[in-house]
């Protein structure tokens, strides 16, 4: 069978987000920059962490653990031996900066290594792709688990280097480290994960043109008046006042906004309480209150994103079984309802510009034959090796290719006069008389196909009056010989 990728990628298909970047071979510059990159990001976000450091503790926010491991799986591009080296280098030159001792800095780089290898052994699993992708409520509570195993990791090296680097018991160190690494994956993992492709950008395009900006607005106001209401009224219920609107957040934006404004959400929250800004009335100056402010911090930056991709597992859904109800499987191409609908509305553009249309409906020559003569399998074959020989010679533009029955197609060509027709019609009646259908063991057969064509100079008819003429047209051409194509003005 002739090769039918190129011919079946111009097909339409139901969208995939994906949100991996294939593993390409780095040459040794670009291995040196991503390393480089990945150790200035963490040499900054070791800094901004120590910033956040209560005397004598653990940083409030540390978020440098979690970019790391969401960074790796996310962009392949910095998963390298380099990579992992320029981690290092990244945090040990923040200990060197803010002035801990070598040893310190190794202790706590290894440590902060323990969690992030964990989380990474498990997230780089196949089960895990939907972990990976933040697809449905499934894939968050896969990412949810890993990321608590992750932060047993950390908790139980934390658990022995805590005392050597902070002082205090194990038992505290290993639970504050725990809480401490909970949080952070909770809140910067998703962000990280989720940064969109060129492919969700454009989706993200196309739902800003489709809502007014007041109503896209509203639920990012309401995040904004909550937090501040949390500064006013302050108390330990304050941390808990952006929930309503963050899990509208999650309900109308994608799932990466929702999951930086929960990132951000949280960011503030414990600033705000460590600064002084929010008043919680809690002494978190106590190891174990400052625990549960972290786990009960990192559990409501849950909710929007769990929200949040449900809705975008939602969409995908209902994108699937859109194309479902709208396409012929076999095929690919529009069924009779969907080009019915399309071909509508491209005549109706046509007509307000007033530009020539053209319509070709295409039926196999003695496809009777072939089936009775090769079975209805090689039948199928031929079917698919027409459709895509169509859709490979039809202009560039929106494909407007319907199947609108058994072996017969249609196509409408919204910017096309007589000339322009009969050229793109003459196309594909040659490229089908010229293909060959493999039918295995050295032996192929050919099929040809007859082409009814019909114009309407300034897209006045119908597009019932163009099939219509279309059908006479084929009809002729069947009568004419077959391998043919007759043109006629649809009135
Ligand atoms: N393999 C296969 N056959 C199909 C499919 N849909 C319809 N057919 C067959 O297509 C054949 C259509 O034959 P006809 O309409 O009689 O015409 P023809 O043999 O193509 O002859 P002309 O159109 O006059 O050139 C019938 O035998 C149908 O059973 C399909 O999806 N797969």
């Amino acid at each position: 069978m002739q090769s039918m990728n190129s011919q079946r990628d111009k097909l339409s298909r139901p969208q995939k987000l994906e949100s991996s970047i294939p593993a390409v071979r780095a040459t040794p510059a670009q291995l040196l920059a991503g390393a480089a990159l990945v150790a200035a990001i963490m040499a900054a976000v070791c800094l901004f962490g120590v910033w956040t450091r209560l005397a004598g503790q653990l940083a409030v926010f540390w978020p440098a653990n979690a970019l790391l491991l969401g960074l790796f799986i996310r962009f392949p591009r910095l998963d390298t031996a380099a990579g992992w080296v320029g981690a290092c280098v990244g945090h040990l030159l923040a200990g060197y900066i803010v002035g801990d001792p070598l040893p310190i800095s190794v202790l706590l780089t290894l440590t902060n290594f323990a969690s992030v290898v964990t989380g990474y052994l498990l997230l780089a699993q196949p089960f895990a792709s939907d972990a990976r992708k933040l697809l449905g409520a499934a894939g968050v509570l896969q990412l949810l688990a890993i990321a608590a195993l992750a932060s047993v990791a950390g908790g139980l090296a934390g658990g022995v280097v805590g005392p050597v680097a902070f002082g205090g018991t194990a038992l505290e160190s290993c639970l504050a480290w725990f809480a401490s690494e909970l949080l952070n994956y909770f809140t910067i993992l998703p962000a990280v994960l989720s940064i969109p492709t060129a492919q969700h950008r454009e989706v993200a395009r196309q739902w800003r043109k489709s809502m007014p900006p007041l109503r896209r607005a509203t639920p990012l106001l309401a995040l904004l008046a909550s937090m501040a209401a949390a500064v006013l009224v302050g108390g330990p219920g304050a941390v808990a006042f952006p929930v309503p609107a963050l899990l509208w957040c999650g309900m109308r934006y994608g799932v990466f906004p929702a999951a930086v404004l929960s990132l951000l959400t949280t960011a503030w929250t414990l600033v705000a309480i460590s600064k002084g800004v929010l008043n919680t009335a809690v002494e978190i100056e106590s190891p174990a209150m400052l625990m549960s402010v972290r786990l009960g911090v990192a559990l409501i930056a849950i909710s929007p994103l769990a929200v949040a991709s449900a809705m975008a597992a939602n969409r995908i859904l209902m994108a699937q079984l859109r194309h479902m109800a709208e396409h012929d499987p076999m095929t690919g191409t529009m069924n009779r309802r969907a080009f019915a609908e399309q071909a509508g509305k491209a005549l109706r553009a046509a007509r307000a510009a007033r530009r020539s249309v053209g319509l070709l409906v295409l039926d196999i020559d003695r496809f009777k034959n072939v089936n009775d003569t090769y079975g209805h399998a090689v039948g199928d074959q031929v079917i698919v090796l027409v459709a895509n020989l169509v859709a490979d010679h039809l202009p560039e533009g929106p494909l407007l290719l319907g199947r609108l029955g058994g072996e017969e197609f249609a196509v409408l060509l919204p910017d096309a006069d007589h000339a322009r027709t009969r050229d793109v019609a003459e196309r594909v009646r040659q490229a089908c008389a010229d293909a060959a259908v493999d039918l295995g063991q050295d032996r192929t057969t050919g099929c040809t196909v007859s082409i009814g064509a019909s114009v309407s100079p300034q897209a006045e008819a119908s597009l019932d009056r163009l099939l219509q003429a279309a059908d006479r047209a084929l009809y002729e051409a069947k009568h004419g010989g077959r391998n043919r194509v007759v043109l006629t003005d649809a009135v």
